[in-house]
């Protein structure tokens, strides 16, 4: 271990700059100048960081997409008798409702124990709840073992942008997250695929459950021997190995020393000042200092203008991502087209996950270069016409929608163009909701300053979840007791809403370094300081 003071004797060999600070003037001509980031290809040390921590992604995608073709598949396995309603909706929800509850301990976690240690304990649960779901025989070590994976999917979802965004160089950092949305749709669709296979075997739906466990485990023999994040090393006090790491992530850069040292110094001239701050008020009994910590976090986090900010944004765009309805898609959509008479619901349920895996592969490809902000702005009103339009259809036909199982007024009415009409309009709507809205809230690590970083993440991924949660409850309700067109016009409501607040609080952060966010949410929402800049 090696103290700050040593730093500067061990660090690279040129002369420390000074580190970014927090003036609204976020970003100066040298910063441009000096920037590593725009001419360079990032090298495959990166790669290998992000693809390891994205494996939590594709547990993430697959233990929440298996679930549709594991209930219709078990039959009388557990307990000996047929699934109940209630026993259904349990099993789905509780992975939600775990998962809401461990994100914001998350956030306490990943700061006192490290980015990389939670997600190797993530790990463990994600193995331990799928092993449990496939050996298990009662319908309630079927609910233990889906929570056990909630708590595992709400740790990772929290930790993993956040080590990702921590590692990434500024000019890659949108894609490099993607990477894990993309591994969080790759895995649906993995889960949709597999859960095909086996659907027809008896006793399949043990190893839909039970094939989760393998990611896992390789993720945590892979993560053994990768390094933590260099922001988190530095709060940690570990300067060197938080030099090792830069120069390796850095390494391709023409001057990689001299970049190594200015994002060497934005980070520790945030971890000094914390560090100033933590000192200044110490807990009376040392033991509980990690709670004193803890709690003077929560406060920097509520009542500092910047933060608190920051935080309204991360949980007004993971709401919205939630909000918007999309997963009533990803859990439901065999039910909505069995409805609609397709002859095989659950291969049409396979073109909502496809598209979502394609669209959130285009998003890799753009956002950095169109800009997180913009390309929110562009996909949500196309959420919105979809919706409208699928609305409109589903009104053109007649459904009784009732809940178990949906039922026909009149079959031959059915059978016109609509369905296939309302089958179009919900592809198009996950297109747009894959290029924006899918992914970009997932970026949220990026608008906190480091002290808040794991904590803000936290909430916001719990607001995630919790409105994954009031959607799976309340998707099938409002169909049957609202009809599906105002529950599609309630969607479409929700995106135009969203759109309002995208468009008059959410700054433009592509390419910005982490450091250098602070500065733009100082003293208000900084868009239109964003916008200046450019992308
Ligand atoms: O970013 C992901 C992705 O869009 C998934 O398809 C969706 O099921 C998740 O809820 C979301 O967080």
């Amino acid at each position: 271990m090696t103290s700050r003071e040593e730093l500067d004797t061990s660090g690279p060999n040129v002369p420390l700059l000074a580190p970014t600070d927090a003036s609204p003037d976020f970003r100066d001509a040298d910063d441009e100048a000096l920037d590593p980031d725009l001419s360079y290809s990032e090298g495959w040390f990166i790669w290998i960081l992000t693809f390891s921590a994205g494996i939590s992604g594709l547990l993430f995608g697959y233990d929440t997409g298996v679930i549709s073709s594991t209930l219709v598949t078990i039959g009388s396995d557990l307990s000996n008798r047929p699934l109940t309603t209630i026993d259904e909706s349990l099993i789905t929800s509780c992975t939600s409702l775990f998962a809401l509850i461990a994100s914001p301990f998350t956030g306490v976690l990943a700061d006192k124990y490290g980015r990389r240690r939670v997600i190797l304990v993530a790990d463990i649960l994600f193995a331990l709840g799928a092993v449990t779901q496939a050996f298990t025989s009662r319908v309630w070590w079927m609910i233990v073992g889906r929570s056990i994976v909630g708590l595992a999917v709400g740790s990772a979802s929290a930790v993993t942008p956040l080590y990702i965004a921590e590692v990434a160089p500024s000019h890659a950092r949108g894609r490099l997250v993607t990477i894990m949305c993309l591994l969080i749709t790759g895995g649906q669709v993995v889960a949709y695929v597999v859960g095909w296979l086996f659907s027809q075997k008896s006793g399949g739906w043990r190893w839909i459950v039970g094939l989760g466990a393998v990611p896992a485990i390789l993720q945590f023999a892979v993560l053994l021997v990768l390094p933590e994040t260099p922001r988190w090393l530095i709060q940690a006090g570990h300067d060197s190995q938080a030099v090792a790491v830069l120069t390796r992530i850095y390494q391709n850069c023409p001057e990689c020393d001299r970049v190594v040292n200015r994002v060497l110094c934005g980070i520790r001239a945030e971890a000094t000042q914390e560090t100033e701050e933590m000192d200044r008020s110490k807990a009376s009994n040392a033991n509980l200092q990690w709670l004193h910590d803890a709690s003077q976090r929560t406060q920097d986090l509520f009542y500092t203008g910047g933060n608190r900010r920051a935080l309204i944004i991360a949980m007004m765009l993971q709401g919205l991502q939630q909000l918007c309805g999309f997963n009533s898609l990803m859990y439901f959509s065999g039910i909505i087209f069995k409805t609609l008479s397709f002859s095989s619901p659950t291969l049409t349920s396979l073109t909502v996950a496809v598209t979502n895996f394609l669209f959130t592969l285009l998003a890799f490809a753009f956002i950095d270069r169109i800009g997180r902000r913009r390309i929110l702005l562009y996909s949500i009103p196309v959420m919105v016409l979809a919706l409208c339009s699928c609305a409109i259809s589903f009104s053109s036909i007649d459904i009784a929608w009732g809940s178990q199982p949906p039922t026909h007024q009149d079959d031959a009415e059915n059978h016109t163009i609509y369905p296939l009409l309302i089958l179009f309009c919900l592809t198009v709507y996950t297109a747009a909701y894959a290029f924006g809205l899918g992914n970009v809230p997932w970026q949220q690590s990026e608008l906190f300053p480091l002290n808040v970083r794991s904590l803000g993440s936290g909430l916001a991924t719990a607001t995630n979840w919790g409105s994954n949660f009031v959607v799976g409850l309340t998707f099938l309700p409002m169909m049957e007791w609202m009809s599906p067109t105002w529950t599609f016009v309630i969607y479409a409501g929700v995106c135009a809403v969203g759109w309002v607040a995208v468009h008059r609080i959410y700054p433009e952060m592509s390419g910005l370094g982490l450091e250098e966010v602070k500065g733009l949410l100082a003293n208000g929402w900084g868009v239109k300081e964003s916008l200046r800049r450019g992308v």
